[in-house]
């Protein structure tokens, strides 16, 4: 049976300090929470010490990307075989940050994807649709797509252990979340959509929301019953909000 999962990316944020910071104050406050994953996701640069920093608690670690090749003359760029090193257990592929300033098509994130399972990690992998598309009724059209390009590459069992975060591009860091009504009709499309193929593999994968979450509305979004948790932005940098949601996420799951 699929649990809750609530990722915080942290995005291009953080210092030693806040790194340090943030996790003791989740730790305090997460000591006692059940039945609900919870994964950050820092910069590169302060996973090792994030690891560390994680032991002996129920908090997971997790990267924002990866690079497709594992080693060699490739600039500037980490490796899944680096972040399993360090002790990272996730990471985020896909998202719309990376497809849009970082021109990722669908088929490097499955190229990405097949890597990051290959090296025993799980992959978060982010898809959803922009304004544009929403406003022309293509939502499911591109969320289909997106997932259908890990698919047709891998088979449907590849998303056997994976993560799928759906984030539609317009509620992203705006404040404007979709309704839950909106975002479960969408879940409910992408599990039935990977259902066609695999009922095992649908009902088992692990289905996040992410787009404007906090400590408000996380509740009533997590009271859907194709909505697993959440891949939490702006709200993951505040220990005392990003909690609030692990635990209404850890108590709508129950
Ligand atoms: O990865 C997280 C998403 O992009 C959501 O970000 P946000 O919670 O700041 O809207």
């Amino acid at each position: 049976m699929r649990h809750p999962l609530v990722m915080g990316n942290w995005k291009l944020n953080g210092s030693k300090q806040l790194t340090a910071d943030l996790i003791s104050g989740l730790r305090t406050v997460l000591t006692d929470v059940q039945g609900c994953k919870v994964v950050i996701a820092p910069p590169a640069l302060y996973l090792a010490q994030a690891v560390a920093a994680v032991e002996g608690s129920n908090i997971g670690v997790g990267a924002q990307n990866i690079d497709v090749n594992l080693s060699g003359a490739f600039t500037g760029e980490t490796s899944a075989e680096m972040l399993k090193d360090t002790g990272a257990g996730y990471v985020i592929l896909g998202h719309s940050e990376r497809r849009t300033y970082h021109h990722e098509t669908d088929e490097v994130v499955a190229e990405k994807f097949a890597i990051v399972k290959q090296q025993g990690l799980i992959p978060v992998l982010c898809i959803g649709e922009t304004e544009a598309e929403n406003e022309a009724g293509k939502t499911e059209e591109v969320c289909s797509r997106q997932i259908d390009a890990v698919i047709n590459a891998h088979g449907v069992e590849a998303l056997t252990d994976a993560v799928i975060a759906y984030e539609p591009v317009w509620a992203i860091g705006t404040g404007k979340s979709a309704t839950p009504a909106q975002a479960q009709a969408v879940h409910k499309f992408i599990r039935d959509h990977i259902a066609k193929q695999s009922r095992e593999v649908a009902e088992q994968v692990i289905i996040q929301y992410g787009g404007s979450v906090n400590d408000k509305n996380a509740a009533e979004l997590f009271g859907q019953p194709d909505i697993d948790g959440a891949l939490v932005g702006g709200a993951s940098l505040k220990a005392d909000a990003f909690s609030v949601i692990v635990k209404a996420a850890a108590a709508a799951k129950a």
